[in-house]
């Protein structure tokens, strides 16, 4: 059963391009399984997706060429095989023999043998690679020359390797001076943003200090945009593109009267649920940016823009497939719109911060470079923040900007 819905999820995300988290939590058959049976249908499928990129090389080697149409589904299952055998340490003979089992379920057995062929050719001629390779083999080719172009070749490598393993979890007390307190109770270290990140496994709602909102989960680089808007008390902050609401929470605990404004219902959902959970308030607004407008100027606007979100894919590493590089375009027009509709509703000596959480310069530095040329009424503060993945945070850019008249 783990094995099949793993199947039915990988066939979901690369075929339809449907999000793992969203494919796997609505499988029908989840509540069946045990709570280890879960977990490992999750890590499966995540492991074979991080991993598709070598996973296919491998299987490639020894197809003469890939089945079509429904067919092509078989190399779902062999990727499943494939990553049992090199990612899972699950015993070739389980690996192999689920895997078969699997083309009846797939209605698939007329590949039975051909897949029985290609995994144990795999499993037989399987050597150590260098993490490089591996981790080369997984980024598309338009992704990874992005970040050469961007980075350089040092760097790129350096990123695509932090992909090969999952992101840390990291969490942003509600009150900054007793992250000490929670790195004692949960085991973390805590971070030079002040952020603790967690060495602990298992259930996050079931960690001390989740139901009673003393932290929420928060990667550290996101954490930078609302600091660099310095001191926020009882200033009023509007929060555009909110939901789930991380940083309206970190506005909210410090002080600030905050206007969160988000299209998404769900979305939104979530926000109410954690600022409940961690009992600050804020003003919800379920709108479109493209045609809200405030009542009235605000002191300072934090914009955290829609993205290719390039910076996060060691968390969702589905967006390796489901993404391509016209995204990039399409975004960016995005967030130059709404960065423009912003440069309205600040109060002139306000401040906005952009961000997004894409490793794309044409979401971050070159965005910052064209809003700055056709605003002349803003100048840009201080340094931009840029995070990468390859220096254990998810990709991020944050810049700040403040309005002269
Ligand atoms: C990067 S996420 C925001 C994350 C959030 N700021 C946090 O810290 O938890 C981007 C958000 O932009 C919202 N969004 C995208 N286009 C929008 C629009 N035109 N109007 C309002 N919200 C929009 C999406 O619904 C999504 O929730």
């Amino acid at each position: 059963m783990p094995r099949r819905i793993a199947y039915d999820v990988l066939c979901q995300v690369l075929g339809k391009k449907r999000p793992l988290d969203e494919a796997f939590n609505s499988h029908p058959h989840l509540e069946k399984l045990s709570p280890k049976a879960k977990a490992f249908s999750r890590a499966l499928v995540t492991a074979t997706i991080r991993n598709k990129g070598f996973i296919d090389h491998l299987i490639d080697g020894c197809l003469d060429k890939r089945p079509k149409g429904h067919a092509r589904n078989i190399l779902n299952i062999m990727r499943l095989g494939v990553a049992q055998l090199y990612f899972m340490h699950v015993p070739a003979h389980a690996a192999v023999n689920e895997s078969l089992h699997l083309t009846n379920y797939a209605k698939l057995v007329q590949y039975k043998k051909l897949t029985n062929a290609v995994l144990r050719r795999i499993d037989r001629e399987k050597e150590e690679y260098p993490a490089e390779v591996i981790a080369r083999k997984n980024m598309p080719d338009w992704l990874y020359e992005s970040w050469e172009n961007a980075y350089g070749a040092e760097v790129a490598i350096e990123i695509a390797k932090a992909h090969l393993t999952e992101a840390a979890l990291d969490i942003t007390p509600k009150y900054a001076d007793e992250a000490e307190i929670w790195a004692k109770r949960l085991n973390g270290e805590i971070l030079d943003n002040g952020s603790v990140r967690l060495s602990t496994g298992g259930r996050i709602e079931e960690l001390d200090g989740y139901s009673n909102g003393s932290w929420w989960v928060q990667d550290a680089a996101a954490t930078q945009a609302v600091k660099m808007l310095g001191n926020v008390t009882g200033k009023t902050v509007l929060d555009l593109c909110a939901a789930p609401g991380g940083k309206t929470m970190q506005l909210a605990a410090a002080g600030a009267d905050v206007i969160a404004v988000d299209k998404n219902k769900n979305r939104l959902k979530r926000l109410e649920e954690n600022m409940e959970r961690t009992r600050v308030t804020a003003e919800v607004v379920e709108a479109d940016l493209m045609e809200w407008e405030p009542a009235d100027f605000v002191d300072a606007i934090l914009l955290d823009a829609p993205c290719t979100a390039t910076g996060t894919l060691r968390r969702h590493p589905d967006g390796l497939w489901t993404k391509k590089s016209e995204d990039i375009r399409a975004m960016a027009d995005i967030q130059g719109t709404l960065w423009h509709r912003a440069s309205h509703w600040v109060k002139p000596g306000g401040k906005i911060v952009y961000c997004t959480c894409s490793l794309q310069p044409e979401e971050g530095e070159l965005m910052l470079k064209a809003f700055l040329k056709g605003h002349k009424n803003f100048e840009q503060e201080g340094e931009v923040y840029r995070s990468l993945p390859s220096q254990g945070k998810d990709g991020f850019f944050a810049a700040v900007v403040k309005k002269v008249d």
